[in-house]
């Protein structure tokens, strides 16, 4: 199953420039695996703000949730989430 997943985040400004450094480390290493196990597919910035849009393909809204909670910066992001389904005009085929 495909979800749009959109993030923002918010690190308190009294966090220690250190400790969000090694969050952020964290994050990275998380996100970049995800991608190699194909479950994260798309991950895009937003131009202009601390924010992503992304694509998930999990099997199921329980997995999304289990991989979206182990996000290290989990507490301190907003996120949004949308089911996709294949557009009846498109061309990609492994749209699903
Ligand atoms: O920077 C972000 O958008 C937040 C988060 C998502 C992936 C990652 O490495 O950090």
């Amino acid at each position: 199953m495909l979800f749009k997943v959109e993030m923002k985040v918010n690190i308190p400004h009294d966090m220690p420039v250190d400790v969000a450094a090694g969050i952020k480390a964290l994050e990275k290493a998380y996100a970049q695996e995800l991608q190699r196990q194909g479950k994260w597919r798309h991950l895009w910035r937003v131009a202009g703000s601390y924010a992503n849009v992304s694509i998930f393909d999990v099997a199921d809204n329980a997995e999304l949730q289990e991989l979206i909670s182990g996000l290290p910066l989990f507490p301190y992001m907003d996120i949004s989430v949308a089911p996709l389904c294949r557009h009846p005009s498109s061309i990609h085929a492994d749209d699903r």
